[in-house]
């Protein structure tokens, strides 16, 4: 998949298209159809392309802090884009100048550099300065370029419109069944082990610390059910672990980490490559007091776990 950074106006293309617009944060179920429509309407050798903004419109624009972190990492997300069949991704970086420009400059302007066969969007799709245009509106604007779109009805999960504010709620909520449901796939974060303060080795509960998470939405504090995945360049290896998200009261922590005990394990993985899925909410994070209580519920967590996954007792 190429990648093209677009600034202004993107470079002109020969190749007939099939576009996709949005932010796609996450690659929920609703996303997902949309590419597997676009998919399907490629009969002669279309590319398929993605018209996608770099930070979120509504961090840029009102600074609103539930859009500044995201479901996936740019790198993430051109991983899933490419897998999904994506030939080509418009990275564009979204300003404050870029939210000036009125529909008509999107269609005429910046769409018509693409040699667009198809536009396909999903119905309560809106675009252009204030948002002020609708589904119906790009249809209009489209058909002077005979440039057909498609509208495809929402996505929904139990009477609800899929959308990636959705999904980024129930993470911050760790409502970790619920994310599972509207992405398709276990809420992950992938990062770099960092080290640690040594403490968890000398409690008996050794844990990986997860680094370079910044740009990820952060789950609410707590101990989760999951699952860490090493990578390796031969072969993953993937172990079910505990999970401790959030900011370690009893050791008086300052700032908010994630750090994964790993079921049926042992060896150093500094510097390694994880990613780390949320699978289930366990029990919030308490201020215990002192270390024998916090290794004694540890203890507690660890039974509970290998007994909802089936495994021996250590
Ligand atoms: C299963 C599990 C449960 C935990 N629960 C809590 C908790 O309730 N409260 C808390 O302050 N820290 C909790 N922690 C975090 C520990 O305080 C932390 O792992 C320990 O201080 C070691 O940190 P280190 O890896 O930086 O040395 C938990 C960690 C694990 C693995
Ligand atoms: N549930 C859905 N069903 C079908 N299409 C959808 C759904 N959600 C979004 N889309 C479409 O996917 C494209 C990209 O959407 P985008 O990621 O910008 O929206 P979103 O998921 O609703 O995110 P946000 O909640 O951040 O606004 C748009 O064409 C949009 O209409």
């Amino acid at each position: 998949m190429e990648t093209i950074e677009v600034t202004a106006l993107p470079p002109a293309n020969e190749k007939p298209t099939i576009l996709l617009i949005g932010k796609f944060d996450g690659l929920h179920i609703g996303h997902q159809q949309l590419l597997d429509q676009a998919n399907a309407y490629r009969e002669n050798g279309e590319d398929v392309a993605v018209f996608g903004f770099s930070d979120h419109p509504l961090w840029v624009l009102k600074g609103d802090p539930a859009y500044e972190k995201s479901l996936s990492s740019f790198k993430d997300k051109l991983q899933m884009l490419k897998r999904a069949g994506v030939d080509r991704y418009y990275n564009i970086y979204f300003t404050k100048e870029y939210a000036q420009i009125t529909p008509e400059q999107f269609v005429n302007e910046q769409l018509t550099q693409l040699n667009i066969s198809r536009i396909i969007i999903g119905e309560g799709f809106k675009f252009g300065k204030g948002r002020n245009a609708d589904a119906e509106g790009l249809t209009e604007l489209c058909k002077e370029h005979r440039i057909p779109v498609t509208v495809l009805p929402h996505v929904s999960f139990n009477h609800e419109k899929v959308s990636s504010t959705k999904v980024r709620q129930l993470v911050a909520g760790g409502q970790m069944e619920a994310v599972q449901a509207l992405l398709g796939r276990p809420f992950e974060t992938t990062g770099v082990v960092e080290k640690g303060e040594q403490l968890g080795r000398q409690l008996g509960f050794p844990t990986l610390n997860l680094g370079e998470i910044e740009e990820y939405v952060e789950p609410k504090p707590g101990v989760y059910l999951g699952v860490v995945e090493v990578h390796d360049e031969q072969a993953s290896a993937q172990y079910y672990s505990l999970i401790s998200a959030g900011y370690r009261p009893t050791v008086n922590g300052q700032t908010y980490k994630v750090e994964a005990y790993l079921l049926n394990f042992s060896g150093d993985l500094y510097g390694k490559k994880v990613t780390v899925k949320y699978l289930r909410f366990m029990r919030g994070e308490e201020n215990f007091n002192g270390l024998d209580a916090l290794v004694e519920h540890m203890q507690q967590d660890e039974q509970q776990a290998r007994e909802i996954l089936g495994l021996a007792a250590e």
